[in-house]
């Protein structure tokens, strides 16, 4: 008999005729209230699950005894209780590398349309504003020759440092708890503490994985380090940022600006005060969302949860 799986978010076909070749497969486009009771229903002899940002946690395991792997369609993986996964059997995979370039696109685009104000002269074109020759008032600073500070230099920083420095001749700070060689190798990158990265750095960019470790590792004392000039980047998760700080160090002009994939609360509120800053660029959580992209996350997300249920190692099990 195959296995049965639960597939809980919306993939492209020829991904569910791959996990079909040896699964049986329950496929959710969505999870919703709508969704969630069959979904729930249907956990209770699912032999493993795929998708991303579901909370696996030691509640939603006790409805699903025969789970035999979570595979999660991201890099990030702190919907899951690895803790509780490990000590029920349960495999976990992620989908690094994949995403490594279009991650580290979506945060040049970030850093150019926050350094360069393009969001902010978009809307003052589109207004009719464009009357005269451009004042001075709406200049933007350069992205070129500046100080890059990267906090969290894995797969996605390193692809970061990659097109900063070779392609902009930025200078890279970065900071780990442990050094990436190639990145200093290859990229010029210089090891730092977070002190002196913070201190030093036009653009500090955040891209650590949220852990109890992470969670408002950047907060008052932070911005209060960095250069009132500074534009910081969040691209990792909003719960690594201290966001009532964040936006009171945009207000007092600690720092000069923000570019942002990610919120504590997601999809954002309306009335979160960030929306209303004119030097605060935001993007709806859309790193790694391009098809190319995603197809490849879902692919090796699939490659993973059907490699788990033969019985072999997973190339991206979560240790
Ligand atoms: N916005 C989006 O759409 C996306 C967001 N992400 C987020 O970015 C994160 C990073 O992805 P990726 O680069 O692939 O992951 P990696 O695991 O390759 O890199 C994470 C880096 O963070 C460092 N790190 C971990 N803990 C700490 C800490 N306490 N202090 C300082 N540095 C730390 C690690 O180094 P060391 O262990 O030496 O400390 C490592 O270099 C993901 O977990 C996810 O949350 C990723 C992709 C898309
Ligand atoms: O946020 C996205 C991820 O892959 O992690």
């Amino acid at each position: 008999m195959k296995p049965k799986v639960i597939v809980y978010k919306k993939v492209d076909p020829k991904i569910l005729e791959f996990v079909q070749q040896t699964c049986e497969v329950v496929y959710f486009e969505e999870l919703d209230s709508n969704t969630y009771p069959a979904f729930f229903q249907e956990l209770v002899n699912a032999d493993g699950i795929l998708g991303s940002r579901l909370k696996v946690y030691a509640d939603l395991l006790d409805k699903a005894p025969q789970l035999k792997i979570v595979s999660n369609m991201s890099v990030g993986y702190d919907n899951l209780d690895i803790a509780a996964l490990t000590a029920r059997g349960v495999m976990a995979t992620n989908t690094p590398e994949v995403l490594n370039d279009t991650v580290a696109d979506t945060i040049m685009g970030l850093i150019l349309a926050s350094a360069r104000r393009i969001p902010e002269l978009d809307q003052w074109v589109r207004a009719g504003q464009w009357k005269s020759e451009l004042k001075e008032q709406w200049y933007g600073v350069d992205v070129h020759h500046k100080v890059l500070g990267i906090i969290g230099m894995g797969g996605v920083g390193t692809t970061v440092a990659k097109r900063a420095h070779c392609g902009f001749d930025m200078e890279i700070l970065y900071h780990n708890r442990s050094r990436n060689m190639a990145a200093e190798e290859k990229y010029g990158a210089t090891y730092c503490s977070m002190e002196e990265l913070l201190k030093n750095s036009d653009f500090v960019c955040l891209l650590t994985p949220l852990t109890p470790e992470t969670e408002n590792l950047i907060g008052k004392r932070e911005f209060g380090l960095m250069k009132k000039s500074a534009i910081f980047i969040n691209a990792s998760r909003g719960k690594t940022v201290d966001e009532e700080e964040l936006i009171k160090a945009l207000q007092t002009g600690e720092i000069a600006g923000a570019g942002l994939d990610v919120f504590v609360q997601e999809p954002i509120n309306m009335d979160n005060p960030l929306l209303s800053m004119k030097n605060v660029v935001t993007l709806p959580h859309i790193g790694s969302a391009t098809y190319e992209t995603r197809f490849q996350m879902a692919m090796t997300a699939a490659t993973n949860l059907v490699s788990g249920l033969k019985g072999d190692t997973p190339a991206n099990l979560i240790k």
